[in-house]
């Protein structure tokens, strides 16, 4: 979705090596407001290098981030999440023992005070244990809420996890494989939660699931040995030469349904 306005993120010819290696190759991309933008590639083409270097865990060799057209390059990740950009980790920042409704609570008191956006103001102890509630609901857990987290399925608490990134009401929601270790019928509920959250975020995700990926985003990148080789309608991409070439013998991408 390229609207001609300022890209909400801009990657401009990053660079990132290991050794001998450039697993990140004079990237470009850009990802606009409002849209779903999912970065898919073959194993190993760097996606993951990439996203690190996005949220501020791996600092790039050399090129720039952009968010909002401010350079972010060298910030360090909190300062990322204090201008919007919020990752979802896989389980690392769930506590296991403690409730649903806890792990969201703290999630919200970790970003009060700062100058962040809430997800409605937060005061008093019984605002921050229903605003708690409030986003277990956006993520369909609003059964769940006195559950420990480790009692949950393994897609309640991937669903968990995006509820966490949310609790900062980010711009910008980074999303590696959200779909990772999912049957048919969960990945179709996370779907179906991505394609609910497009009005109040823009969504950048990683994902192998190309069936999924093709029916939730708006814009594809491809990368392929750290280079982005495409981006992109997922018609255009589908079509795309050199995308065919580089999915030979790795995941196929689904046909275009009628
Ligand atoms: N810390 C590291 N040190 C050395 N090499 C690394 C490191 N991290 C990643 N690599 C290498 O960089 C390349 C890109 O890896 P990366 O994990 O980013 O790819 P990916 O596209 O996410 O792969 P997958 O789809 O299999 O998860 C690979 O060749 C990988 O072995």
């Amino acid at each position: 979705m390229n609207t001609g306005a300022t890209p909400l993120l801009q990657i401009d010819t990053l660079v990132k090596r290991f050794g001998a290696l450039s697993a990140t190759d004079h990237a470009s991309l850009q990802v606009h407001k409002g849209e779903v933008h999912a970065l898919i590639g073959p194993n190993g083409a760097g996606k993951t290098t990439l996203i690190h270097q996005i949220s501020g865990a791996l600092q790039p060799d050399s090129g720039r981030l952009l968010l909002n057209g401010a350079d972010i390059t060298r910030l360090p990740m909190h300062a990322r999440v204090k201008r919007g950009l919020a990752r979802s980790y896989q389980i690392t920042n769930v506590f296991l023992r403690l409730s649903v409704q806890d792990n969201l609570a703290l999630a919200l008191q970790a970003v009060a005070g700062s100058s962040m956006r809430f997800w409605r103001p937060v005061h008093t102890e019984t605002q921050r244990m229903q605003a708690a509630a409030d986003v277990a609901a956006r993520v369909g857990l609003q059964a769940q809420l006195q559950r420990t987290a480790g009692a949950l399925s393994h897609a309640e608490q991937r669903q968990l996890e995006v509820g966490l990134a949310l609790a900062s009401r980010p711009q910008l929601l980074v999303l590696d494989e959200p779909l990772a270790g999912m049957g048919p019928d969960e990945s179709q509920r996370m779907v179906a939660l991505l394609q609910s959250l497009r009005a109040e975020t823009t969504l950048l995700l990683v994902e192998h699931d190309m069936d999924a990926v093709f029916q939730l985003a708006d814009t594809i990148s491809v990368l392929v040995a750290g280079r982005v080789i495409a981006s992109g309608q997922p018609d255009a991409i589908r079509q795309s030469d050199d995308v065919k070439r580089a999915y030979l013998g790795d995941e196929a991408l689904p046909e275009a349904h009628p």
